[in-house]
């Protein structure tokens, strides 16, 4: 017999054409509600869970009581009881390293668009503004040759001073758990402590993922150190940064300008005080959101899935 796998997420029918050779498959396109009923119906007899987001607790994992594997299609794993998983015996996956590139392209993105005040400029021209030659009210501030302090220089933070040290010839500064001698060797980087990067840096960029220990990492005291004239990257999860502080800090000029691609609470609220800030440029957690990568890693998800549960170890497993 098949083992049961549920499908939670929009993936290509290639990587469930994948998964059905091995495995049979309850397909959700979209699940809004982990209460729905055809889900809990399938929970019970599941082997095995591919998607993203969706929070593995113990009061889900109660209702599993088959599972032997979660698959995660991302590379975070904040989602997931990782201590409940492993005292239950059930394996988790995620997909690193091949969004490496796509979610690095983002963040040089996000913050050109910050420094340079793009989506800002756009509307500006958009909605008719532009009636003569500009003035520095509309000026932004240069990326190139800056110093840039990374918070986090794993996989994504080292493709991210990629690109900034070896395309725009930015100076690098890091913070990490450990040293990163490629970073170093490849990219000049510049391992410190946490607060001397906030207080050396020009641009901040948060890339750690969300644990116990970065969970609020960046708040008042931080945003305090950190220079009038820099620029603050969140690209890692909302919930390392402390949302009140940051509206603080930017409505009072502590820092000048913030590029966000992930908050707090997602789908983040239209009355939020962060979408109201000029200086603020948001993105909808797009970070790996390009067709070809999002693939990649629903594939890499679904080869997880399949190894587990065809006994092997999972290429990545946590
Ligand atoms: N916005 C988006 O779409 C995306 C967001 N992410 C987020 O970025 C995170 C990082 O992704 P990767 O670079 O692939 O992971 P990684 O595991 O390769 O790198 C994370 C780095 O953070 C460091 N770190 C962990 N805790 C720390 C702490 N307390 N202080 C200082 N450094 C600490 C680790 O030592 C490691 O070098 C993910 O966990 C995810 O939350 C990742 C991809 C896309
Ligand atoms: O992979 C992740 O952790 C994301 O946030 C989306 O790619």
């Amino acid at each position: 017999m098949k083992p049961k796998v549920i499908v939670y997420k929009k993936v290509d029918q290639k990587v469930l054409d994948f998964i059905k050779t091995t495995c049979d498959v309850a397909y959700f396109e979209k699940l809004d509600s982990k209460n729905h009923p055809k889900f809990l119906h399938e929970l019970k007899n599941a082997h095995g869970l591919l998607g993203s987001g969706l929070k593995i607790d113990k009061e889900l994992l109660d209702q599993a009581p088959q599972l032997k594997i979660v698959c995660n299609t991302s590379v975070g794993y904040d989602n997931l009881d990782i201590e409940e998983l492993s005292a239950r015996g059930i394996m988790a996956t995620n997909t690193p390293e091949v969004l490496n590139d796509t979610v690095a392209d983002t963040l040089i993105g996000l913050l050109l668009a910050t420094a340079r005040r793009i989506p800002e400029m756009h509307n500006f021209v958009k909605n008719g503004k532009w009636k003569s030659m500009i003035g520095e009210e509309l000026f932004g501030v240069d990326v190139h040759h800056k110093v840039l302090g990374i918070i986090g220089m794993g996989a994504v933070g080292t493709t991210i001073a990629k690109r900034a040290h070896l395309g725009f010839d930015m100076q690098i500064l890091y913070h990490n758990r450990s040293r990163n001698e490629q970073a170093e060797k490849l990219y000049g980087a510049t391992y410190c402590s946490l607060d001397e990067l906030l207080k050396q840096s020009d641009y901040v960029c948060l890339m750690t993922p969300l644990t116990p220990a970065t969970e609020n990492m960046i708040g008042k005291r931080e945003f305090e150190l950190m220079k009038e004239t820099a620029i603050f990257i969140n690209g890692s999860r909302g919930k390392t940064v402390d949302e009140e502080a940051l509206v603080d800090a930017l409505n009072s000029g502590q820092i000048l300008a913030a590029g966000l691609d992930v908050f707090v609470e997602e789908p983040v609220q239209p009355d939020h005080p962060l979408l109201s800030l000029e200086n603020v440029v948001t993105l909808p957690h797009i970070g790996s959101a390009t067709y070809e990568t999002r693939l990649k890693m629903a594939m890499l998800g679904a080869t997880n899935l399949v190894a587990g549960l065809q006994g092997q170890t999972p290429p990545n497993l946590i």
